[in-house]
């Protein structure tokens, strides 16, 4: 299997190269369960976000352990996850669609209405771990601005594809997109 190595601070993955449409593949990164890899960036985006913020907030599923990380790290005792569908435990939920490279159609995000009662007036980053059509990104952001809060600063660890040329998210590196034989699109 054709790999794509990363270096992000000490940490060195060889991401597999795997295939999700009939002429793209992607380098896949799956920061669930890669602790050490969370951490890592954690510490190195801390050192280009803004000091003074409320809360961390992220996508689900796999910007989670870094929201985690990076709110317990400048000492934010809790952080917000955006789901992928409404849960019964929810109350008036806020709801919309998104686009994301890696999914087939669309699916939902869902902003708890508890969530967005305490997320008001707030100031916020938002943090997921890969960047690629910004489709996530951008349904994130109208469920915040829905919420009346804040968004100071956008983070993520990968800049994939055109995203990489972007100036208003901060990340650590970049990813390219691949052809199915391997190349670099
Ligand atoms: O910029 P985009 O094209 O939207 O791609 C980026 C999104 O894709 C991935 O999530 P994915 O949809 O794979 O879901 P998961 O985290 O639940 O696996 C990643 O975690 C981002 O949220
Ligand atoms: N390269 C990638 N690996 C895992 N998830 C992604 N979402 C968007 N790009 C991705």
């Amino acid at each position: 299997m054709q790999k794509y190595r990363i270096t992000v601070g000490d940490q060195i993955r060889d991401l597999p190269l795997i295939p999700i449409s009939d002429d793209t593949a992607i380098a896949s990164f799956v920061l669930l369960g890669d602790d050490a890899m969370s951490r890592t960036a954690a510490e190195l985006l801390i050192k280009k976000l803004p000091h003074k913020f409320d809360y961390v907030v992220t996508v689900e599923s796999k910007g989670i352990t870094l929201a985690h990380d990076i709110s317990l790290l400048t000492n934010h005792p809790r952080s917000f996850v955006i789901r992928k569908s409404v849960k019964s435990y929810m109350k008036d939920p806020l709801t919309t669609t998104v686009d994301s490279i890696t999914t087939q159609g669309q699916q939902q995000l869902v902003l708890d209405g508890a969530d967005a009662k305490e997320l008001q007036g707030k100031s916020v980053i938002l943090v997921d771990d890969v960047v690629s059509t910004g489709g996530s990104l951008q349904s994130a952001e109208k469920l915040l601005k829905l919420a009346g809060c804040q968004i100071i600063a956008k983070a993520t660890i990968l800049a994939e594809g055109d995203a990489a040329e972007r100036d208003d998210v901060v990340f650590l590196g970049k990813l390219p997109l691949f052809n199915l034989d391997g190349t670099i699109k």
